[in-house]
């Protein structure tokens, strides 16, 4: 594929995805793009079944049906510890991190999940480790300069305010490199200011890093803004999927928050 065609084609093709829980249908036939160079925010209200897309992303989750597509190449038979690999990064609703390790060594941890070592080489400590390891330090003293975490890198992560601790585990992410970063609540627990200094970071992690991000998020004010397309769900189903303005005034996610009139969750026999 030339240049050209593949940075017309979608990072991200999620098509006709079916999760189901027994009865439950987490996900209904979902279908979207996301764009190379987008901030696409997933919103819909508790149980949509936004995280449940996540994990099918992270292959955490096994999918029914469908197929999800990343720079045009299936990922369904991928084994979960090849995600990184292929270039998607994630964050999770709460904090997982080593709270006693300090924030280089987390940050740092991230790039080890695309390091090419192979495990022989690591432990005989061969010179391609070394430099491999030189290399990942650099990139985490980059990514800390970006997030303003060079004052703190010696501190451990645990005795750090929750929204320093957030964005280590950004930086965490971003270590690996990745080509589509997945954010999930990133919002949650923030004040008034750290949301500001959210919506930035997002900005500056599409814009600055080149990064292509799909976020999670119930904090309508933070997804509107920062959003260049949005994918609405409601009961497993996507219900919309358009600008942040044509999302707002679609009467379908006007509905679905306002909650009325009450739709069942169309259930399948156990
Ligand atoms: N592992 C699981 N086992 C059984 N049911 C599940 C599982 N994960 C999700 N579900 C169900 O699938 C549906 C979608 O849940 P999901 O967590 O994806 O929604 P969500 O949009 O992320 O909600 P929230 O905003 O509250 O995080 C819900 O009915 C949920 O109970």
């Amino acid at each position: 594929m030339d240049d050209v065609a593949s940075r017309a084609e979608p990072l991200l093709s999620v098509r006709g995805l079916t999760v189901r829980f027994g009865g439950i249908v987490a996900l209904d036939a979902v279908g979207f793009d996301v764009a190379r160079g987008h901030v696409c925010g997933l919103i819909g209200p508790n149980g949509a079944g936004k995280t449940t897309l996540f994990n099918c992303l992270s292959r955490l989750y096994r999918y029914q049906e469908g197929d999800i597509l990343f720079e045009g190449r299936s990922i369904t038979n991928l084994p979960t510890h090849g995600i990184a690999g292929l270039g998607i990064g994630r964050t999770f609703q709460n904090l997982a991190m080593f709270r006693t390790l300090s924030v280089l060594q987390n940050v740092m941890v991230g790039g080890h999940s695309r390091s090419s070592a192979g495990f022989l080489a690591s432990a005989l400590q061969l010179p391609q480790v070394k430099a491999e390891e030189r290399q990942q330090r650099e990139r985490a003293e980059e990514i800390m300069v970006f997030l303003a975490l060079t004052p703190v890198a010696a501190r451990p992560v645990g005795t750090l305010p929750f929204a320093t601790q957030k964005r280590v585990e950004l930086g965490r992410a971003l270590a690996a490199n990745p080509k589509l970063l997945l954010l999930d609540e990133p919002a949650a627990g923030l004040n008034h200011e750290e949301l500001d200094d959210l919506a930035r970071l997002i900005r500056e992690i599409r814009d600055r890093l080149g990064v292509t991000v799909l976020l999670v998020e119930h904090h309508m004010g933070l997804v509107m803004g920062v959003s260049d397309r949005i994918v609405a769900l409601n009961f497993g189903r996507k219900i919309a999927d358009g600008t942040p303005a044509q999302v707002r005034d679609d009467p379908a996610v006007i509905e679905a928050y306002l909650g009325a009139p009450a739709e069942k969750r169309h259930a399948e026999p156990a």
